[in-house]
């Protein structure tokens, strides 16, 4: 998942744009961007993290009252600088662009960019695919008297030939801040807007928590094949009445999104709550009797916090996170991941010494976190551990942004429960059903539809076989690092008993 701001106002925007990213810094460790625009386009990209990449040397550089940023977690192409978004473009116009999702008809899109607009993508980052596709077909209207009619239209176009998932925002040189969204809504984007005693400043952002930070009174949601468009008189066009999204992601609200942040009229903290609210029921039924309840930091706690309460269980914070350590889950490489868990999480020993624990995390994807979760507890005296995911079992590919593309290292996918609590040397595995999830997120409740891909293998965008293929062979050629953590237990899964303090 990526993190991606624009704002337009009448000041220069670079530090609002900083300022944005860095609250959505969990979306995206890999590279960060900015892109502003006063008579040219400034550029200022990087690996690495926000405070890394943006030096106040390079910040006065960013001159412009209108501009765009991004925090980049790769699912495309390799991790080189030079794939850091944002992108820009010299036709028409001038433009530049970011974009969160994952664009799935590549290979397609890539040859009706080379046979029908006559344009070779420099890169396999599939944001090109979305700006040459925009920008070619902007190219064919009439850029002498340009109306935001033909703008949309060009965004439509795009929405029905670039496949998959993409909240995009893009700066049109002299004409104005665009942002629109692919036709189900998958990824999350809002518009708000603070009023200055200059006049008023727009910004779009993919979380709302972006808009506490810096004042931003919140607008809207832009919605499935939704596009916003802020023209140079700061003038709000809208293509498509608003609606709720069709396929909003729902791990979004899991893992992904902060806490804070209210996604379609859902706030974050409060869907984990109900979460480990709804998980009792299961816990119940498996006859544990945990002592207490505790949470793997961070986005486990709101789960944590909700069961305790659900099922009369005192809970505590017994896992102490170092903060300097970043998200472990969305590092590319599994030796990466490894080391932050290593290096992220210590138990309180007197707070665990003795006692049977609950440990409530909000997903297992590829088993790194919960496998030595349990045994730095055992190692902290814990008399028993119980592993409880607010999640249901992850089985099927994310092919929609979050970089779990190969069924191979998924965890769930290739064993059993019973498998994963012998591989995790947990003395139960607590999983959340996923009829369960589905109905707290079902559409009746008003706010649109989900999707659930990764907990049910059904993909919204239809028949993803070809694509599926197409990300195994990328992962192949460009990223020999992306090993399935998965794939190593295999062999030795069945023949672990737990034994509680050995490695
Ligand atoms: O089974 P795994 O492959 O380990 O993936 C799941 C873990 O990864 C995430 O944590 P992460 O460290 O990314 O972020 P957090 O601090 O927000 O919990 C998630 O919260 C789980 O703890
Ligand atoms: N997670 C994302 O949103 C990634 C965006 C884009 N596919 C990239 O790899 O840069
Ligand atoms: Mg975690």
């Amino acid at each position: 998942m990526c993190g991606i701001v624009g704002f337009y106002g009448p000041d220069d925007v670079a530090h609002d744009i900083v300022f944005g990213l860095t609250a959505l810094q969990h979306r995206g460790q890999d590279a960060a961007g900015i892109a502003t625009f006063d008579d040219n386009f400034h550029l200022c990209k990087g690996n690495g993290l926000i405070a890394d990449v943006f030096k106040p040397k390079q910040l006065k550089k960013l001159k412009g009252n209108i501009g765009i940023g991004h925090a980049r977690y790769t699912t495309q192409g390799s991790n080189d600088a030079e794939l850091a978004q944002p992108f820009t473009t010299s036709y028409p116009f001038g433009l530049a662009m970011v974009h969160n999702g994952n664009v799935i008809n590549f290979r397609s899109a890539a040859k009706r960019l080379h046979e029908k607009y006559h344009v070779l993508p420099k890169t396999n980052n599939d944001l090109e695919l979305i700006m040459y596709t925009f920008a070619s077909e902007l190219r064919l209207k009439d850029l002498d008297n340009l109306s935001v009619i033909d703008i949309f239209d060009a965004v439509e176009t795009t929405q029905e030939l670039v496949k998959g998932a993409y909240a995009t925002i893009t700066v049109i040189a002299g004409h104005g801040l665009l942002a629109f969204n692919d036709p189900l809504g998958i990824r999350p984007l809002v518009l708000g807007r603070r009023e200055t005693e200059k006049g008023p400043i727009y910004a779009f952002a993919s979380e709302s928590t972006c808009f506490d930070y810096l004042g931003f009174e919140f607008i809207k949601n832009v919605g499935p094949g939704q596009a916003v468009f802020i023209d140079k008189n700061y003038k709000v066009h809208y293509k498509n009445p608003y609606s709720l999204p069709k396929a909003f992601c729902v791990f979004e609200h899991i893992y992904f999104a902060r806490e804070d942040s209210t996604i379609h009229g859902r706030l974050v903290a409060r869907e984990r709550v109900r979460l480990g609210k709804i998980l009792a029921r299961k816990v119940i039924e498996s006859g544990i009797q945990p002592d207490m309840v505790i949470d793997v930091p961070s986005s486990g706690y709101f789960s944590a916090s909700g069961l305790a309460e659900a099922i009369g269980v005192p809970y505590r914070r017994a896992l102490v996170k170092n903060n300097h350590m970043g998200r472990s889950f969305i590092v590319s490489s599994q030796a990466g991941r490894e080391d932050i868990v290593k290096k992220k999480l210590n138990p309180i020993r007197e707070f665990v010494e003795g006692k049977k624990i609950a440990v409530v995390d909000d997903s297992i994807v590829r088993g790194t976190t919960s496998r030595r979760i349990v045994r730095i507890l055992r190692e902290a005296g814990a008399k028993e551990v119980y592993f409880i995911s607010s999640a249901p079992p992850i089985v099927s590919p994310c092919i929609y942004g979050i970089d779990m593309a190969m069924s191979t290292e998924l965890i769930a996918a290739n064993y059993t429960e019973e498998e994963i609590c012998r591989y995790i040397e947990a003395d139960k595995v607590i999983y959340q059903s996923i009829e369960d999830l589905q109905e707290l997120f079902s559409e009746d409740k008003g706010h649109g539809g989900n999707c659930f891909a990764c907990f049910t293998g059904q993909y919204p965008t239809g028949d993803v076989t070809k694509y599926l293929r197409h990300i195994q062979e990328e992962r192949q050629s460009h990223r020999g690092d992306k090993k399935s953590a998965a794939a190593e237990p295999v062999s030795s899964v069945s023949a672990k008993a737990p034994e509680p303090t050995e490695h």
